[in-house]
């Protein structure tokens, strides 16, 4: 037979044939191909590489990103792959092992050492690295990345810090803040500490792409990290950019420098631990030292995402949203563990986020790519949609699974019960692409009440609204943030005070004014304890919480009646289809009505001493509001 120029070899009538020889039957039925040896065949799996004058460019603005401060210019940039030596040649060739979509760039800092830049790898890239690299990383049964994060398995807001300069005076600082503050030179230091720890690697990875779906407030983000873990994990949480937009991507507008595996150097002025995550809103620049924990970088991100939007007047929002088929729109707020990913994903309707939103005067826009899901005692039968992401490019973090089968046990703590599942939004079926929807006409404030006093659902009135989103009430689910080991009571302003820039009331104000103006209603829903406080009640049921949304959704609960509670003031409904009417009055629920008594004054104190720092607040824009908001705590 003879080969035909590029063709693979066909057997003689053209498609392969059966021939009998010697009563023997050969199957020659299998297509030749011309290859000598297993490399030869592997090298026509793949299409050749162009290199072109932007990806040059590409190279160029990331070894800007990479090059150390004093040293002046960038690192010196050749093609390649660690594991392909040869390739090594130190100038930019056009090689054939790679598809033009996912270009393997060389940085070094020196002649004689080349780290190697893996940008924007397809998610198969990401896993055969992780796989062999990476201690820990296994392929799931149902086709997950199953990795562990190292010591820290939660967030360690303690360990945040942000520059304090001239161009953030507006920024919350002080009692209750979550802004730490550090200045230029030390945050300098530590980017210079990430740099050199980044080049000294023989590969780092580089994802550019963007946050916010809204196509007029995008902004580009590079993440440099040193794990193929944490460049799937953003692949995934934020917008995968399409390959013209990667084309024409240009410079960023934020970097992340995640060089979590080095610790930062604990000599260095304010810091306390090894661990630190430093925010540089003039640089627009974050450094990552001494956690793993890829939630660091998502929530680091939505950081700067609540500095940046509020200054055009778009109010950015922890919280999930879906959508109705009618195209009616809902917000859950609340903390980590609440329920925003759990409740906004639901079968009947449409998912638009799971946990970072904007409202802008256009409507809601999703500001990530992918969802962020808690997997303790995750099941099929309650969570379908969640478990049926769980496949082929999603990250599993902290999990346990069986050693041989490599089915996952979702009930195992061993590692840490904060264990989680990164996946693109679309692998949700019912997703709305792009993740855009109008004004939302429901906002819904979780509170995962452990004192188990709170009514599973209330109505809210305006001031109530803003008072309970000022107080941002929960318990916080064990092992989010790093050091807590069992729910306790905790208040978060805005429900997300770990994350934002600005002072509580500026947020406040903003939803009040977009509630007001667009006709929203508010609701508290409590998806913590009831029967008891943690301890001697139980959490209520998923189901039951499920049906309360679904009344919201439908507008049951506008029409139903309603009754005043004690102490807090809220309008409980007395009735909500299929949920026992019993248990939408605490006291109903509590065996001790003592115990529930004292416990909701105990609550109520807590609400009390913790609102009196806001009560007296008056720059924020809300002070003519202040008064009334106040009044709408819990009274007695
Ligand atoms: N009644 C309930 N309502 C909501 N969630 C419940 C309820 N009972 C148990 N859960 C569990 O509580 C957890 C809620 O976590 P979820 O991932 O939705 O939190 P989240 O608000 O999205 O937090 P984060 O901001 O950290 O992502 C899930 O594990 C869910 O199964
Ligand atoms: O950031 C994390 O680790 C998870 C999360 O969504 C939150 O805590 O709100
Ligand atoms: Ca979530
Ligand atoms: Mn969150």
């Amino acid at each position: 037979m003879e080969a035909k120029d590029g063709q693979a070899w066909l057997g003689t009538n053209g498609y392969g044939s059966r021939r009998e020889e010697d009563g023997v039957c050969h199957d020659d039925s299998a297509t030749p191909v011309r290859a000598n040896t297993v490399d030869e065949l592997h090298s026509l799996q793949r299409k050749p590489q162009v290199v072109e004058d932007r990806h040059r460019l590409q190279l160029q603005s990331i070894s800007a990103s990479l090059a150390s401060m004093t040293c002046g210019i960038g690192p010196k940039l050749v093609n390649g792959d660690p594991a392909r030596k040869k390739e090594m040649a130190g100038k930019a060739v056009t090689h054939h092992q790679h598809h033009i979509t996912v270009p393997t760039i060389t940085v070094s800092d020196s002649d004689l050492k080349f780290t190697h830049v893996l940008y924007n790898l397809s998610p198969s890239e990401l896993y055969e690295h992780a796989i062999k690299y990476e201690k820990g990383s296994f392929i799931t049964s149902s086709g997950a990345l199953a990795t562990l994060s190292g010591a820290k398995t939660g967030r360690s807001p303690r360990d945040k810090r942000v520059v304090k300069d001239e161009t953030t005076d507006d920024l919350w600082w002080g009692k209750g803040s979550p802004n730490i503050e550090m200045d230029e030179q030390t945050f300098l230091i530590n980017r210079e500490r990430a740099v050199d720890y980044l080049n000294s690697l023989d590969k780092v990875f580089v994802n550019d792409q963007f946050l916010n779906w809204d196509p007029n407030n995008r902004i580009k983000v590079r993440i440099i990290s040193a794990r193929a873990y944490h460049s799937l994990f953003m692949h995934n949480m934020c917008i995968r950019p399409t390959y013209e937009e990667l084309e024409n991507f240009g410079e960023p507008d934020f970097t992340i420098y995640n060089a979590g595996q080095f610790p930062c150097n604990r000599y260095t002025h304010y810091m306390t631990s090894s661990t630190s995550i430093d925010l540089n809103l003039k640089r627009r620049e974050m450094v990552i030292l001494g956690t793993q924990y890829a939630g660091e970088m998502k929530k680091g991100l939505f950081s700067v995402m609540h500095y940046l939007m509020p200054k055009k007047q778009i109010l950015s929002l922890h919280s999930g949203c879906n959508m109705g088929r009618g195209g009616d729109v809902a917000l859950f707020f609340g903390l980590s563990g609440t329920g925003k990913t759990t409740l906004s994903t639901d079968r009947n309707r449409i998912l638009i986020g799971d946990d970072e939103h904007c409202w802008s005067d256009n409507g809601i826009s999703n500001i990530e790519g992918g969802c962020y899901a808690k997997c303790i005692d995750l099941s099929q039968e309650k969570e379908p949609d969640i478990w049926d992401a769980i496949k082929f490019g999603t990250v599993l973090e902290n999990v346990v699974f069986d050693e041989h089968s490599r089915e996952v046990d979702y009930t195992e703590k061993s590692v840490t019960e904060n264990t989680r599942a990164a996946y693109p939004i679309e692998y949700i079926a019912n997703a709305k692409i792009p993740c855009v929807g109008p004004h939302p006409k429901n906002v819904i404030l979780l509170a995962c009440d452990a004192f188990g006093v709170l009514p599973p659902v209330s109505k809210l009135s305006h001031a109530q609204t803003m008072y309970h989103f000022i107080s941002g009430y929960t318990a916080l689910v064990a092992g989010t943030e790093d050091g807590i080991k069992e729910p306790q009571a905790t208040f978060s302003a805005c429900f997300g005070a770990a994350f934002i820039m600005l002072h509580p009331t500026r947020y406040a104000a903003m939803l009040a004014d977009k509630m007001n103006k667009h006709g929203a209603t508010g609701w508290l829903v409590n998806t913590g304890w009831i029967g008891g406080s943690y301890g001697v009640g139980e959490r209520i049921s998923l189901a039951y919480t499920r049906k309360i949304i679904d009344a919201i959704h439908s507008g049951e609960l506008l029409a139903t009646s309603y009754k005043k509670t004690d102490v807090f003031g809220l309008d409980i409904p007395t009735k909500v289809e299929g949920v026992p009417s019993e248990l939408l009055e605490p006291i109903n629920t509590w065996e001790d009505k003592d115990s529930y008594k004292l416990t909701l004054l105990k609550l109520a104190d807590l609400f009390k001493r913790n609102f009196k720092v806001f009560a007296n607040y008056k720059k924020g824009g809300v002070s003519d509001l202040a008064d009334e908001i106040a009044a709408a705590g819990p009274n007695f």
